[in-house]
């Protein structure tokens, strides 16, 4: 009984990979390294480097590993590169996930875990967000997961297939252990640069507006703990093992910090007065985006421990500065 981890070698993939290890399962790790790195697959897990849409593969990997379930976190995931490479990436996010579960249910897998984002209900006209609200996506990044969303769906009702599809809001902090962190070459995720800028991997950072209505004038969202995120796959995954119906789940604790919160923290954790200048609205941010996350805390039984702030930019900047030294592009 393995289980498959498409992107393990990336962020959150590593992390859910060390969860399923911790707890004692079998892990082979697909991933083509566009993004990731081979020395972020935990080295209690197998590796296979290539594409999770080469259906060939998949179904070879899958016979070879025994594995029972895929937790399939492979992707590309930059929101403002999908509005210039649309194709791009309709094809890493969609038609990729098409040939993985063509693959899967070939081969008679029966449990999907598929990394979906707060991106498919677009701009919100209230928040918290519920998982029934209408999708509405505004970039191509947020269709394309929602088109991943809908196969998974009909191919459930069609095949001997569940899935519970994690709708993610925004991931940050790092493995509390040091074994594993955000290491994308191209970062753009606010506590990910706010790092940077603090531990001098980058001089200053900048603020994407401060004309929103909301508090302070900066954009709010709902920052949940990758390790918090990793454990919500594990227990997913039982959740299905159990007989649970297929379904979709936000993952996020259901409150917010402001821009301007987010970078005092790590002002404040780090002790350093970092340069942050005033730029101009960044195109497609919703103001303030909060998860309604009852359930998947009463569906999982999901109990999060690094809910704060503080513990989530700490395990940040802990990470930034164990990467000095590596080869990581800053860019
Ligand atoms: N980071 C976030 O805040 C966030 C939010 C919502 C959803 N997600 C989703 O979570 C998943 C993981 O994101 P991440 O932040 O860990 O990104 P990441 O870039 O660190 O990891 C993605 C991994 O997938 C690999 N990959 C990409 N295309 C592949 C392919 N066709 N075949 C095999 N491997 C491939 C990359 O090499 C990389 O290791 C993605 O699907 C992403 O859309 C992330
Ligand atoms: O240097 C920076 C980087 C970000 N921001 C702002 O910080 C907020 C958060 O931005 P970011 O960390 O880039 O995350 P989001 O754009 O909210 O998107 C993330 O979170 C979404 C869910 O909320 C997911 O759908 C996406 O995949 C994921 O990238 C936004 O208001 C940005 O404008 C800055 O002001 N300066």
């Amino acid at each position: 009984m393995t289980v498959l981890v498409t992107g393990g070698a990336g962020y959150i993939g590593s992390h859910a990979a060390l969860a399923l290890l911790d707890g004692g399962r079998n892990v082979v790790v697909l991933d083509n390294l566009s993004q990731g790195h081979r020395w972020a697959v935990p080295a209690g897990a197998a590796f296979v480097e290539g594409d999770c849409g080469d259906y060939d593969l998949v179904r070879r990997v899958i016979a070879e590993h025994e594995v029972t379930a895929i937790m399939h976190f492979a992707g590309s995931i930059i929101v403002p590169d999908s509005v210039i490479y649309p194709l791009e990436y309709y094809y890493n996010n969609t038609v990729n996930s098409r040939a993985l579960a063509q693959a899967a249910v070939d081969s008679g897998i029966r449990h999907f875990i598929f990394s979906s984002t707060a991106g498919v209900y677009g701009e919100p006209e209230t928040t918290p967000i519920l998982e029934d609200f209408a999708l509405k996506p505004i970039s191509p990044y947020g269709t394309s997961k929602m088109m991943t969303e809908k196969m998974l769906a009909d191919a459930a009702i069609a095949h001997d297939l569940r899935y519970v599809a994690l709708r993610y809001f925004n991931v940050a902090g790092a493995d509390p252990a040091g074994r594993s962190g955000q290491t994308s070459r191209k970062a753009t995720h606010l506590i990910k640069i706010a790092s940077q800028a603090a531990t001098g991997v980058r001089p200053k950072m900048a603020i994407y507006g401060e004309d929103y209505e909301t508090p302070d004038g900066t954009c709010i969202r709902d920052y949940i703990h990758v390790t918090d995120l990793a454990n919500a796959h594990v227990l997913a995954l039982e959740y299905l093992e159990k007989g649970g119906e297929s379904d979709v789940m936000n993952c996020g604790y259901g409150r917010g910090f402001s821009v301007r919160e987010v970078i005092d923290a790590v002002k404040q954790v780090s002790g350093v007065d970092f340069t942050v200048d005033l730029a101009e609205r960044r195109a497609g941010d919703p103001a303030a985006l909060i998860a309604g996350a009852d359930r998947i805390r009463q569906k999982l039984g999901w109990k999060p421990v690094h809910d704060d702030l503080t513990a989530i930019v700490r395990h940040a900047l802990d990470w930034e500065e164990s990467l000095k030294g590596r080869e990581v592009s800053a860019a």
